[in-house]
């Protein structure tokens, strides 16, 4: 059996770490084809390419296994025990990967452990595939949990979806790329409008709750953005370092420029300014305030008071990156992943199925729903982000040291053997440069 490393960049004297099984085709295979009830259903926020991996799970099981009971769970969870199951055949689904959505139907909150196994097993489904977000792995789970204490020989595969790349453990989610070029779409508007004006400032916000990564990755790849803004940085407007302080340098610079933010940045920020009551989503996910709009409102006002002629246009093209279809790229990846589910489905195991370093791996449930994926802001990525926009980091070098040492703690690595006082400083000033 081969496995793949969790951890491909360690220390020296680091513990063997994590493997997982590699994903594929086995000698051996569980369930006999006619014998085998399958399901698929699609939960929480749309994300590009849910349609390609529906397909190619319905067409692989189909093609490569000659299974052909496959059915459709409508509108998420609840569908599982408040809508019919809807057959599903190639010839089906042959064109839904040219459409953005889910032709499933998606839905958030409505999961319900026991009615939901209770219709698995009423129905005779053995295998289940579930493709979503954080919230949907975490519900996979305990429908695994639930269907190993009936003792049911069922198989459940997750296919992790999200396009704020929030799933922990793996590379990254089909549709992200996708998400991330279309994001180009807006920071060029902005860009556009920013440089037609005088002190024009050009503001788009992206969405991305709690990791900010489709805020870094189309900054970094759209060359015109002077400053990201993501959830895992906190930053302040006023005084030295910061936010108000770097544009005004950067009006003064180039007469425009353009801002990133993601919707979860700055949230204690605004709820200063705003006192309001949390408020959840079914799901039970915080629903953010409009920081876009605060910060736009905020940015203008600093400038009336130093009375600067500026212009700020706000672009906020949130569901626009999620409601298309996936791109070339993503729309290889999500047939491997349908591909390497089917696999493991059809020997019997339940898994979340993800790339993980670049090889498709059977990951264990609890490891991909016990963390979520952020941006280190201690690591090169965010380091080679700040250099391209020369923006200020907003940290100081104790946050940093806060920041790995907080970073070294959940990995359970050992200290490092540079931790005097004058390394410390060193490492810190290091990082400054892009180098971790
Ligand atoms: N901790 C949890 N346990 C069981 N089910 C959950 C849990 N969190 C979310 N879910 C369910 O997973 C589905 C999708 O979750 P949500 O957070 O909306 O989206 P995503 O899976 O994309 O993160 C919802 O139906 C929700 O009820
Ligand atoms: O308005 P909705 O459908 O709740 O979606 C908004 C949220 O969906 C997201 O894309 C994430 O969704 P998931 O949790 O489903 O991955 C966030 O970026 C955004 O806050
Ligand atoms: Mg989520």
């Amino acid at each position: 059996m081969l496995f793949v490393p969790q951890q491909v960049v360690v220390q020296k004297n680091s513990p063997r770490g994590v493997h997982f099984r590699r994903a594929g085709p086995r000698q051996r295979v569980y369930f006999e084809p006619e014998d085998v009830k399958a399901c698929i259903v699609t939960c929480g926020g749309l994300c590009p390419g849910l349609n390609t991996v529906i397909r190619e799970l319905v067409c692989g099981l189909s093609h490569m296994y000659n299974v052909n009971d496959v059915f459709g769970i409508q509108n998420g969870y609840k569908g599982f025990y408040s809508s019919n199951y809807l057959p599903m055949t190639p010839k089906s689904v042959n064109d839904i990967h040219k459409r953005g959505g889910t032709v499933l139907g998606s839905s958030r909150g409505g999961h319900d452990t026991h009615k939901i196994v209770d219709n698995i097993q009423d129905r005779g489904i053995n295998q289940v595939y579930i493709i979503g977000g954080d919230g949907t792995q975490k519900g996979a789970y305990e429908i695994f949990k639930e269907i190993r204490r009936r003792g049911l020989k069922v198989a459940v595969a997750g296919i992790p979806k999200t396009i704020d790349n929030d799933i922990a453990v793996i590379d990254k989610s089909f549709g992200f790329d996708t998400a991330v070029e279309e994001a180009q779409r807006a920071i060029d508007a902005a860009h556009v409008e920013a440089s037609s004006a005088e002190n024009g400032i050009g503001l788009v916000k992206l969405m991305g709750r709690y990791s900010g990564f489709i805020a870094m990755y189309a900054t970094l790849a759209s060359r015109d953005v002077d400053c990201c803004l993501i959830p895992e940085s906190p930053f302040y407007l006023e005084g030295e370092g910061g936010l108000f302080e770097y544009i005004e340098r950067r009006l003064k610079e180039n007469n425009h420029m353009v801002i990133v933010v993601a919707e979860g940045a700055g949230q204690d920020l605004i709820a200063k300014s705003i006192p309001v009551a949390d408020q959840l989503d079914a799901s039970g996910n915080k629903l953010l305030l409009d920081v876009g709009l605060w910060l736009t409102h905020k940015i203008k006002d600093h400038c009336k008071s130093k009375k600067m002629e500026m212009t700020i246009k706000y672009i906020d093209p949130t569901y626009m990156i999620r409601a298309i279809p996936s791109n070339a790229s993503d729309n290889v990846y999500c047939t491997l992943l349908a591909h390497s589910a089917i696999h493991g489905a059809m020997a019997g195991y339940s898994f979340t199925v993800g790339m993980v370093n670049g090889r498709h791996a059977y990951i264990p449930f609890h490891r991909v729903t016990s963390t979520r994926n952020k941006v280190k802001i201690t690591d090169r990525m965010w380091a080679r982000l700040l250099s391209s926009t020369n923006q200020p980091s907003f940290l100081s070098k104790e946050d940093i040291m806060e920041a790995r040492e907080a970073e070294r703690l959940a990995n359970r690595l050992p200290v490092p053997a540079s931790s005097s006082e004058h390394t410390k400083k060193h490492s810190a000033s290091v990082l400054s440069n892009g180098e971790k």
